[in-house]
């Protein structure tokens, strides 16, 4: 029977820097499966609710728990083992390495527990296959020899999907993944992600300024606001409520 309960949640997930409470007592139920899209007004606490998922910071209060576990004390790499998955930033890879290198030394981080000492040439052509598997996946088979350093920008945004893929995650994580990117550029990335729900049944976090993208992938949108979920719910009511259109057209009382 398939497991039921949330992959993820956050009971009453609070941090305070000094005086200001960025994420503020945010109670939050994922399913698997499902693509969820937080956002919110600038400086609302989207990023800081990610790294309190990830791990990149540690909650005042409250707890993370995946599968059942509670997560909250663990380091990034244990969320990682355990199948938290947040987009790479370029400036953590080899830039004078290959794409296909830069791939197969994440997938190669990831088999490393099992790895047999008897087997290291079979398994090094195993891991080089995984890595041409994932660059297929996201299209970038043709640029798997070039130094990473060289890639066109809409190229890199693939790799750093690329990279997530890589990790095998159960809970994958991205913070405005077309941001920079050509109107040309956009629908390969949705279309990627897309891909990424579709077929591996996987669980997308999606912190997104873009409405459009929004409307195109999300089952499900979240709202943060002054640190608080102040909205959750299906994209269509979420969208038409006062505080979204407010911090999408930009008369939020805080935005600059
Ligand atoms: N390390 C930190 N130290 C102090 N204050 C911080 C820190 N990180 C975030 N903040 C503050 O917490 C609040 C939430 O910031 P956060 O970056 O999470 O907002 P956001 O919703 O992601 O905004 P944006 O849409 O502009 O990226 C802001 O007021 C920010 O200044």
């Amino acid at each position: 029977m398939a497991d039921e309960r949330p992959i993820l949640e956050t009971s009453d997930l609070t941090i305070r820097f000094g005086g200001h409470v960025a994420v503020d007592h945010v109670s939050c139920s994922f399913d698997r499966g499902t693509l969820t899209a937080i956002v919110g007004p600038n400086g609302a606490g989207k990023t800081t609710y990610f790294n309190l998922i990830s791990g990149q910071l540690k909650a005042t209060d409250g707890a993370v728990t995946l599968n059942g576990e509670n997560i909250t004390r663990l380091s990034v790499p244990e969320r990682t083992d355990r199948g938290i998955g947040r987009a790479f930033q370029l400036t953590n890879l080899f830039p004078t390495l290959s794409v296909r290198e830069n791939v197969r030394l994440v997938v190669q981080s990831r088999a490393r527990k099992g790895f047999d000492l008897f087997s290291i040439a079979e398994s090094h052509v195993e891991l080089l296959e995984r890595a041409n598997h994932v660059l297929a996946e996201v299209r970038l088979i043709d640029q798997a020899d070039q130094a990473v350093s060289a890639l066109p920008h809409g190229d890199q945004r693939k790799l750093e999907v690329a990279l997530l893929i890589a990790l095998g995650p159960q809970v994958l994580m991205f913070d405005e993944p077309t941001a920079g990117m050509s109107v040309d550029e956009v629908p390969v990335i949705l279309e990627l992600v897309r891909k990424l729900q579709a077929d591996m049944d996987r669980t997308i976090l999606l912190v997104e300024h873009k409405m459009d993208v929004i409307r195109s992938l999300a089952d499900r949108i979240i709202v943060l606001h002054n640190g608080q979920l102040v909205a959750d719910g299906d994209p269509a009511e979420v969208i038409a409520l006062p505080v979204v259109q407010e911090a999408y057209l930009g008369k939020a009382p805080e935005a600059a």
